[in-house]
């Protein structure tokens, strides 16, 4: 069987503020979620085997715990499908640096596999699905540049300035968790409406506790606050920069001391993964 090859696109969030924390200790947030030209490549063999299996593991992640496992096992379950697939990743993001490469992972899969195996599930039944893997699913699944609340499922779509990125790593691993546990993160920002979001009037408040806990981050922060406005994504480790073209981003990332890796990324209004499914549902 001939393998399928769908996109996988990465996210920014342009700017984080926590406003508030449930009583089930999640926070309140409100974002910007940027949807990017670049990701990672999930690859889809069906089969009529009812088997799911990966083609090749990711380091560091056991099979039966990578989102892309458990996004298929958890369609299959939910749709009775007999159908079966062999799924193949082919990364290019930082996993854990804050651009959702496995959170993007497992929206691709359920919206490849809901195609491919015709279980004719409707958008917000898949967003419901995608919430239990994980936060950032359901915007994937959205696939739209987004103003978003909540826990970061309610969404705004709004219009970003054309913008290329270049994201960078600093080769620190930050957990999500302990941010979001940490006694001083700032928890009472004020809430903005979605229409007055600039760049320049909003920031991260995750930023100053990741780059105190986790001194690279600042060092990386600093150094491209040289070259343009820069500011951490999600809960680090990546941090972005802002170009208003492709030639000044590519001659920073040329610069880009070799501690530290990067790419450059176009902006998109449309996720190419939702470009993709509506041409194959055609
Ligand atoms: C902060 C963001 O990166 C913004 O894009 C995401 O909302 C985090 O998304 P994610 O990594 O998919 O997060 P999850 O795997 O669902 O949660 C990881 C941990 O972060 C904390 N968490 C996450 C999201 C949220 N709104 N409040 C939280 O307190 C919880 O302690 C949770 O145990
Ligand atoms: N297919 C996958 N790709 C990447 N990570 C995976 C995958 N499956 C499971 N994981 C686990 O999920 C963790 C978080 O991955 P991810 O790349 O989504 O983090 P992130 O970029 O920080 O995302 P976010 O911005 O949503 O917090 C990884 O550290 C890894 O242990």
């Amino acid at each position: 069987m001939a393998v399928t090859w769908w996109a996988s696109p990465a996210k920014l969030n342009l700017f984080l503020h926590i406003t508030g924390r449930y009583e089930d200790g999640y926070h309140a947030l409100q974002t910007v979620f940027q949807m990017l030209d670049y990701g990672d490549e999930i690859g889809v063999e069906t089969s009529d085997t009812g088997e799911i299996s990966l083609a090749q593991s990711i380091s560091g992640v056991a099979d039966h715990e990578n989102l892309v496992y458990r996004a298929a096992k958890l369609l299959q379950t939910e749709t009775r499908t007999t159908e079966g697939a062999k799924l193949h990743i082919h990364k290019r993001l930082p996993m854990g640096g804050g651009v959702g490469g496995g959170s993007s992972n497992a929206a691709t899969t359920l919206c490849a596999l809901n195609s491919m195996w015709r279980t004719a599930l409707n958008q917000s039944e898949l967003i419901e699905l995608g919430q239990q893997l994980g936060a950032d699913v359901p915007v994937f699944i959205h696939g739209r540049t987004t103003f978003a609340e909540g826990t970061g499922d309610k969404f705004t779509d709004i219009t970003t300035p054309d913008t290329v990125f270049l994201v960078a790593h600093p080769n620190v691993h930050v957990s999500t968790q302990a941010i979001f546990t940490a006694a001083d993160l700032p928890r009472k920002t004020p809430v903005i409406s979605s229409q007055h979001y600039s760049f320049n009037a909003t920031q991260n408040d995750c930023q100053e506790i990741v780059c105190k806990r986790h001194p690279e981050v600042a060092k990386l922060l600093q150094w491209l606050l040289q070259f343009a406005p820069s500011r951490m994504t999600g809960t680090g480790a990546c941090v972005f920069s802002v170009f208003s073209d492709r030639i000044s981003a590519e001659k920073t990332l040329k610069q880009l001391p070799s501690q530290w890796s990067g790419f450059i990324a176009q902006g998109v209004h449309t996720s190419p993964l939702l470009k993709q499914l509506k041409q194959y549902s055609i």
